[in-house]
């Protein structure tokens, strides 16, 4: 057994975890990279980049088939599976490779190639033959498709978001299981890409959304162009030749047998903390097994050990995990000085048609009582009717007494970004006053958020007695 020293160690060399042994780095520590899986992050090779190149592909596709609407006539669609597919796999490919590039200009001596798990707090097995003595752990081993037991039983008719981009060719039809981003975006843009594709939740919600007008919204929209199956369980999914064989029971009772080529789990994800010996570590471990952190510092309890990325189970997305990660390294390089660092205000964005924008404080978080809406829909707003673009509905969110902008929730065109400037906004503190007073340009869709801030206001000044101030509802982390 060879035994190697480091200050810190990083498991997981994703988006997380290379972010942490960059900072970690610059404090001039020794510092190990550990990866058991191919490098590249998962971002860029089954994730935010595979999965928007497929939705690019189908953008294209269906703004050949919304040009009649404007008197464009582009002849017959034709969608060429195998280039489809060539495209999303080159230019992942091309994503892949800067990545990689990026990891070798590490030094060697600073990178291993295996599984590791803890021995106790302060000691990692990689692999057979080495065992790692840190200070300093940084956990980033990021998370894996969950697959719930009915699906189980489909063999290769059963795929996770990761097979999707590995197909040289569109399948003839998939079943998504779980109406979260996963399944709505690849849903949709299989959709568009002719394949048949049924789309299968449980509840009636869409991506996450809290606010009930805004699902709501998001769900007549999807539904209109989309087979979306909501209050709707698998009673049983079974192989049938080269066929699933799907049995699906919707709340008013109705029950449905039909056939797909493939089943798409997209079910959520599960942090890959199995066989890490977390139990070696002497943290307190939540339910899921997952130990419990403080989120400015990213510091387990009050341990040596740090955790960032999906693994934590907490913001699960790329920029989150880019924080997370550089605040993990840079306290375990600066140990046991820990600091607090920047956690900005929760984004997150649905790259569906339409897109779909959460920011800040929503209801989710928000005390009833403690905040007023203002809203506005896309239907008759200007320049979304111009191109063709007209639905959907924004919410935003503000503090009574003191007009603070607090977040909103929305699906509608243009949202990735109207959800920037929100965020921005709610991230700098601004009141509805202070939003209402930047420049707004004619003829575009931020002329909506006006509306949609206008009416808040107003209602934040009818509700203005209601409630001095809630200690609640303060925005960022
Ligand atoms: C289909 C899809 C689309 C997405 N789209 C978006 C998007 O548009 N925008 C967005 O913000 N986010 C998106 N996300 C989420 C985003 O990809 C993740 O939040 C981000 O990649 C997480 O990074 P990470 O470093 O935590 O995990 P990863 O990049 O998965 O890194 C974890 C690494 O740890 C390694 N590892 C695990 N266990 C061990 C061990 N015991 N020893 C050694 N190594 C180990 C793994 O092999 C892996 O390489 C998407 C995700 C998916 C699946
Ligand atoms: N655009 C983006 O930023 C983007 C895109 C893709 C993924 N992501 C990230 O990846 C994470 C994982 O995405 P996801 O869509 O897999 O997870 P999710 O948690 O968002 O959604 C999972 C869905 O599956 C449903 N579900 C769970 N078990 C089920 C079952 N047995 N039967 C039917 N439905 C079931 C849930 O009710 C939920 O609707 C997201 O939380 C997001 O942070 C982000």
């Amino acid at each position: 057994m060879k035994t190697l020293e480091f200050d810190v160690a990083v498991i997981g060399a994703g988006s997380a975890g290379m972010s942490a042994y960059r900072a970690a780095k610059t404090h001039g520590k020794r510092v190990a990279l550990i990866e058991s899986g191919p490098y590249g992050t998962t971002c860029a090779r089954v994730g935010c980049m595979p999965s928007k190149l497929l939705i690019a592909a189908a953008e294209a596709a269906h703004a050949v088939g919304e040009a009649p609407g404007f008197g464009v006539h582009a002849g017959a669609l034709r969608i060429d599976g195998k280039a489809v597919m060539q495209r999303v796999r080159s230019e992942r490919d091309r994503f892949v490779g800067f990545v990689v590039q990026g990891i070798e200009h590490i030094d060697p001596a600073d990178r291993l190639r295996s599984h590791a798990r803890f021995l106790a707090a302060d000691c990692l097995q990689v692999g057979e033959h080495t065992q790692v003595q840190a200070q300093c752990v940084v956990i980033a081993s990021g998370s894996s498709p969950q697959i719930p037991p009915e699906l189980s039983g489909l063999g290769k008719q059963l795929i996770v978001s990761d097979d999707v981009f590995d197909w040289d060719d569109l399948p003839a039809s998939v079943a998504v299981i779980g109406t979260g981003v996963i399944g709505l975006e690849l849903g949709q843009a299989l959709h568009r890409l002719g394949v048949r594709v049924a789309i299968f939740g449980r509840k009636a919600r869409v991506a996450q959304l809290s606010d009930p007008a805004v699902n709501q919204t998001a769900i007549a929209c999807l539904g209109a162009e989309l087979d979306l199956r909501l209050n709707t369980t698998i009673v049983t999914a079974r192989l049938s030749g080269a066929q699933v064989e799907l049995h699906t029971r919707s709340a008013d009772g109705d029950e449905r047998t039909e056939h797909f080529q493939y089943v798409l789990a997209a079910t959520g994800r599960t942090p890959n903390v199995r066989g890490l010996g977390l139990e070696t570590t002497g943290l307190q471990l939540n339910e899921q097994g997952l130990p419990t952190f403080d989120p400015s510092t990213m510091q387990c309890g009050d341990s040596a050990i740090f955790i960032a990325g999906d693994v934590d189970n907490d913001r699960p997305l790329l920029h989150e995990a880019s924080d997370e990660g550089r605040i993990a390294g840079d306290n375990a390089g600066r140990f046991p000085a820990v600091a607090a660092g920047l956690r900005r205000v929760p984004l997150a964005i649905a790259f569906t048609d339409p897109q779909i924008a959460m920011i800040g404080h929503t209801p989710r978080t928000l005390k009833k009582g403690c905040f007023q809406s203002g809203e506005v829909s896309f239907e008759d707003q200007g320049r979304s009717r111009v191109m063709r673009q007209n639905r959907g509905l924004l919410r935003v969110y503000g503090e009574p007494g003191s007009l603070r902008f607090l977040g909103a929730e929305m699906t509608g065109p243009r949202a990735e970004h109207l959800a920037h400037l929100l965020a921005w906004a709610c991230q700098s503190g601004m009141t509805v006053d202070q939003m209402l007073d930047m420049p707004f340009y004619h003829p575009v869709v931020e002329e909506g958020l006006r509306t949609a801030l206008r009416n808040l206001k107003e209602n934040l000044l009818q509700h203005v007695s209601a409630i001095e101030h809630c200690a609640d509802c303060t925005p960022g982390v």
